[in-house]
């Protein structure tokens, strides 16, 4: 399970001065270890990998430095070597105060290695880091001390997660949806750092200044006019020298796949076996049914571009997803059924993998289509394809037969639904094992591919050819 970098566990460092402030000569740094995480465990992955709630917090601003009017002080000068012609600490005039840096930024990144959210189910709370206090050798300060020169930024903490995960943030009972994470690299800031506090010159301490005589002249002019005249301290330095706190959020993460073509049928039908033969994945497959608890998703090898006139992205080959059986009842939750079906949103197409040698052949296919329907009537509308699989176990008349009522029940369904439900674009007898078939249904899945774009392309066209017109 590939774990994003910007999860590596950061380890708390105690801080080592005394409980009075002053700063002990040896150091007695302590490194306290991570605290036992809760872990994830092989039998709960696949109810836990599509979904996370986690809780990020942007670092808060640095405050700034403060100075006292008409001060300077004396910082390290870097370029001191003993011996050296240089001094050892350089004279900084008070004038320009170094601001505090602002806090970190949390944002999360679409990383191609990713492909589940586990690994936020380790880490409850993940923190970027504050901004650094005003302090001129740590550089924190930049563009008021010298122009041109960059300021210290803190690095954002960045959460690497699956294509195809929809962020929104939790408050209270309701969810707002924050965006959508679909392509590789594509990024989404989700707490801004605080801001850093200025650095500012604290005014003067020191006995009241006497107001000059100008002013006095000035005051008695208002007060001959009525206006009585108030002198008023300027204590808001304070407040500017504070950096602003970061957020706090909740975060509820949600993946669904991005493939081309899911694959659904009855546990057992060899979904996974025809993944494996179609492109380089390997996924489990036994002789029991559930054997694949979560989605397997593999690459074609051959063929022509995926979704092709879809010109502004480089032609990609078509992603496969291997679903975990579907069985009676799974809109409703039986099985694993409704945990999956809504991966199939982002699917373009379907296939639709039939054990031909099952007694009932023709009530399988009818079973699966009926809880795509009941799950969501638009699956139905979706171009698929039929492969008849485990055809070596079968004699070519029962191979013709298995064929001839797979398409009677399509055809019922077509009439039933008053054309709603959409026909099979081919129905492929294949064989897993044996590697029969193999070629065709390949084939048929490249031209149904090329299908969609194409009714995509003419739906865009349409769309734009309709929008300036006025019926
Ligand atoms: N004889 C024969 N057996 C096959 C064929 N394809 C798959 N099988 C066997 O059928 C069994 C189930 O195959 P899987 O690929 O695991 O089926 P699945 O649809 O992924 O099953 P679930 O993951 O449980 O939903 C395995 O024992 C395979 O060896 C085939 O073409 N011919
Ligand atoms: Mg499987």
């Amino acid at each position: 399970m590939p774990i994003a970098p910007a999860l590596a566990p950061e380890r708390a460092v105690a801080p080592f001065h005394k409980p009075h402030g002053r700063r002990l000569q040896s150091i007695t740094c302590a490194v306290l270890a991570e605290p036992a995480q809760p872990r994830v465990t092989g039998k709960e992955d696949h109810k836990l990998f599509d979904e996370a709630i986690v809780t990020v917090r942007s670092g808060n601003g640095g405050a700034g430095e403060v100075v006292t009017k008409g001060k300077g002080k004396f910082v390290p000068n870097f370029k001191y070597k003993p011996g050296g012609q240089q001094p050892k600490q350089i004279w900084l005039p008070a004038a320009q105060p170094a601001s505090g840096a602002d806090g970190g930024h949390v944002i999360l990144t679409v990383d191609p290695a990713v492909d589940n959210l586990l690994s936020f189910h380790n880490r409850k709370k993940l923190s970027a880091k504050n901004g650094a206090n005003g302090d001129p050798a740590s550089g924190s300060s930049g563009p008021h001390r010298k122009a041109g020169r960059r300021i210290a930024q803190t690095p954002p903490l960045v959460l690497s997660v699956p294509a195809g995960t929809v962020v929104r943030r939790k408050r209270g009972n309701g969810r707002q949806l924050l965006g959508e994470l679909l392509q590789p690299g594509q990024q989404l800031l989700v707490a801004t750092g605080g801001q850093g506090g200025n650095g500012v010159v604290m005014p003067k301490p020191g006995p009241a200044r006497k107001p000059s005589l100008h002013q006095r002249k000035k005051t008695a002019a208002l007060q001959d006019k009525g206006i009585e005249t108030v002198e008023v301290e300027d204590q808001d330095w304070k407040a500017d020298s504070l950096g602003s706190p970061g957020e706090e959020i909740c975060l509820q993460l949600l993946m669904r796949l991005v493939a081309d073509i899911g694959f659904v049928g009855l546990p057992n039908a060899g979904k996974s076996s025809l993944l494996a033969k179609l492109t380089r994945a390997s996924p489990e497959v036994a002789a029991y049914p559930f054997t694949t608890l979560m989605p397997n998703l593999g690459v074609m090898t051959s063929g022509p571009a995926a979704l092709a006139g879809d010109d502004q992205w480089a032609p990609s080959p078509p992603v496969l997803a291997d679903l975990p059986g579907l069985i009676d009842g799974a809109h409703m939750g039986r099985g694993l059924g409704r945990m999956f079906l809504r991966h199939l949103r982002r699917t373009a197409a379907l296939l639709h993998v039939v054990d031909a040698s099952s007694e009932s052949v023709a009530q399988d296919y009818r079973a699966v289509r009926e809880e795509l329907r009941l799950y969501n009537p638009e699956y139905c509308e979706r171009a698929h394809v039929i492969a008849l699989n485990k055809m070596d176990l079968l004699s070519p008349e029962q191979a013709q037969q298995a064929q001839a009522d797979v398409l009677g029940v399509a055809n019922a369904l077509q009439d039933t639904s008053q054309g709603k439900t959409r026909l099979p674009q081919a129905i492929v007898a294949v064989s897993a094992e044996t590697g029969l078939g193999l070629a065709e249904l390949n084939g048929a899945l490249q031209a149904m591919l090329q299908q969609v774009a194409k009714e995509k392309l003419d739906s865009e066209k349409w769309g734009q050819m309709s929008q300036g017109f006025e019926w």
